[in-house]
């Protein structure tokens, strides 16, 4: 990418550079930065409108604090362009999310600028506070930036009911409330009310409640205003908050006109500030969400009993659908992972169904809540575990790949994945049946970001028998056995590998758990080789659930386990990060070609 039309830009290579030029120059240099931001994000997609919202803030941050030496913590991190480019990043910034380049978030061992690696939310005061008081006794500063929505979390409570506490008085943390009234959708709850109101902040302050000093608000595009707050506030030292108002997608009006779409873009024409969308010469399968979405809506008109509850992602799990229909039956809880499990707990206790709906890596959080609120107490919950799989661009912190094996391990917990729409739109139906198998028990249901393969998916529902898999492809020798979506790639190997005379036979699961048991049974006694096929975790995932079956049945049998392996997969387009992981139809295709032969030989 050609740096040279940045006049400020091109020659910042680190915060040293930013701090040789005259504070009257800083809102050219912001101009640039934001130019910058929004030509490359054109190109290649990424988190937008917070990025552009925080460019006054990022550049007086590194204008008056000594960076690295003082750290800055980015809540989430998804606002940290600026923060890559100033610090070093500006000719790397074109390969932001893409495959074997920068990450889309803060990353520590990116960059020493990069205080803490981020993501998921709402973790910065927890973090900038345990640096801060690693280092009670020196001049460093530390620094939290976090956001309205990511304020909506537990964690941040936890955090600062630990940093308000007299014993951290001395401790040199800066909290940044960067408060634009929205989360990915428009901020919701208390909290937000409260923000919105200057009059009752100032009189009942909730963070001088917790004896944490407060500064604010103030605009957090005044330049002179920024810089002289945070002036005072180096001098201040202490635990403090200040609370900046700002705009998601300041300085581009499509941007922020439309903050929702403006979140995280694809690749747009930045002139026209028209989103570019894939010309389909053949119609495409409908996105999973959509399928869940208008599902839900379906059922939901038949079975009174269901309610929707989501934590913040009302437009990418389209759960939007119901909220259009039924408010009054729909629950965006915010960004509080924790508190959707254990509300949904507690709706069940009193008859309701909710289907509480989180991307399998949010789930993550609100690990203790199934056990000890769902499954503990016999709870009919049901989770929609969205993006669960790979990701794609957003790397490492957001992949779903460790759901199956959390999941499987408990007790009172149905396991499921479908292989394409309408196996989740059955499954969706099946979960909320009144039948007996179905008693007691939460049940998940796991299925990936974007299209699926079926076109005519609007098909009456049928119920799924619980805990029963079903042969796609029938063969010889040689079973793979899949679980979800990423069976269609093992659908694709089977062909490729009948053009080389091999014919194995596919089954699809859909469950982890109950397992099979009776297939498998008729599996391990008539084939010669297994494969298992998961886009989840190798260690404790699917693939573990058959090695555990065999090794229970005593049946001694060549398994192959193909899936994510044991190391962090970082970011890419899907089909660089399958071909990683030897997940693509292809090498799929080439294990099981080398058994072949390996059979054929013995
Ligand atoms: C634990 C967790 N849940 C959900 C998300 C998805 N998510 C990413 S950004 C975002 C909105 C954050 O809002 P805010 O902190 O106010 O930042 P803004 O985008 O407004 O700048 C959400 C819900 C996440 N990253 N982490
Ligand atoms: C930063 C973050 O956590 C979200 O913005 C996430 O990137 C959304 O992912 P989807 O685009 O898959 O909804
Ligand atoms: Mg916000």
């Amino acid at each position: 990418m050609n740096t040279n039309t940045y006049k400020y830009i091109s020659q910042i290579n680190s915060p040293q550079d930013l701090k040789k030029y005259s504070e009257n120059e800083l809102p050219a240099i912001c101009e640039e930065l934001r130019q910058f931001i929004i030509d490359v994000v054109s190109m290649y997609g990424g988190h937008l409108g917070a990025s552009l919202g925080t460019v006054e803030l990022t550049v007086a941050l590194h204008y008056l604090f000594d960076t690295p030496k003082d750290l800055i913590v980015w809540d989430v991190g998804h606002q940290a362009y600026g923060h890559k480019i100033l610090t070093g990043r500006r000719d790397s910034f074109h390969t932001n999310r893409r495959y074997q380049g920068i990450s889309g978030f803060p990353k520590r061992e990116e960059s020493p600028y990069d205080a803490f690696g981020t993501g998921h939310s709402s973790t910065s005061i927890s973090a900038a506070l345990g640096m801060a008081v690693a280092n009670e006794n020196t001049d460093r500063y530390h620094i939290a930036v976090i956001g309205d929505g990511a304020m909506t979390a537990g964690m941040v409570y936890e955090a600062l009911n630990n940093a308000g506490a007299k014993r951290f008085k001395h401790v040199n943390l800066l909290i940044i409330l960067n408060d634009n009234g929205m989360s990915i959708d428009p901020n919701i709850g208390a909290l937000h009310e409260y923000l919105q109101k200057e009059g009752a902040i100032q009189q009942n302050n909730l963070f001088k409640a917790l004896q944490i000093p407060y500064i604010g608000k103030i605009n957090g595009h005044n330049l002179p205003v920024l810089l002289e707050t945070l002036r005072k506030t180096k001098e201040n030292k202490g635990v403090q908050l200040l609370h900046i108002q700002t705009v998601k997608g300041k300085g581009y009006h499509v941007a922020e006109d439309d903050q929702v779409t403006w979140h995280a873009p694809t690749t747009f024409n930045k002139v026209t500030g028209k989103i570019r969308k894939t010309q389909m010469t053949v119609p495409t399968p409908p996105k999973y969400q959509d399928v869940f979405g208008e599902t839900l809506v379906e059922l939901a008109q038949q079975n009174l009993r269901i309610v929707g509850v989501t934590p913040a992602m009302l437009s990418g799990s389209s759960m939007r659908l119901l909220m259009q229909t039924f408010p009054e039956r729909t629950f965006d809880v915010g960004i509080a992972e924790q508190h959707a499990v254990t509300f949904s707990a507690g709706l069940a206790t009193q008859g309701k169904l909710p289907f509480c709906n989180i991307y399998s890596t949010f789930m993550q959080r609100a690990y203790d809540q199934v056990i000890h609120d769902v499954c503990v107490q016999k709870l009919r919950v049901i989770f929609c575990l969205d993006r669960a799989g790979l990701v794609g661009a957003d790397g490492a912190t957001h992949h779903g790949v460790f759901d199956l094996a959390y999941f499987r391990c408990l007790p009172n917990m149905i396991v499921s994945a479908p292989m394409n729409e309408i196996e989740l739109r059955n499954l969706l139906y099946t979960s909320q049946l009144d039948i007996a198998a179905l008693q007691d028990k939460a049940f998940s249901i796991r299925y990936p970001r974007g299209n699926g393969v079926v076109l005519d998916w609007r098909v009456p529902f049928e119920a799924v028998p619980i805990g029963k898999g079903r042969q796609v492809v029938e063969g010889e020798k040689i079973a793979i056995l899949s679980i979800g979506h990423i069976g269609n790639h093992a659908l694709k190997a089977c062909s490729l590998l009948k053009e080389k005379d091999i014919f194995p036979s596919l089954y699809d699961m859909r469950f982890v758990k109950p397992l099979d048991e009776a297939l498998l049974h008729q599996v391990f006694a008539k084939y010669k080789f297994i494969f298992t096929i998961e886009d989840g975790c190798l260690h404790g995932g699917f693939g573990s659930a058959i090695a555990e079956f065999m090794l229970d049945n005593q049946y001694f049998k060549p398994l192959i386990r193909i899936g994510i392996p044991d190391h962090f997969i970082e970011q890419g387009e899907m089909q660089e990060l399958y071909e990683e992981c030897g997940l693509t139809a292809e090498k799929i295709a080439q294990r099981v070609e080398q058994s072949y032969n390996l059979l054929r030989v013995n």
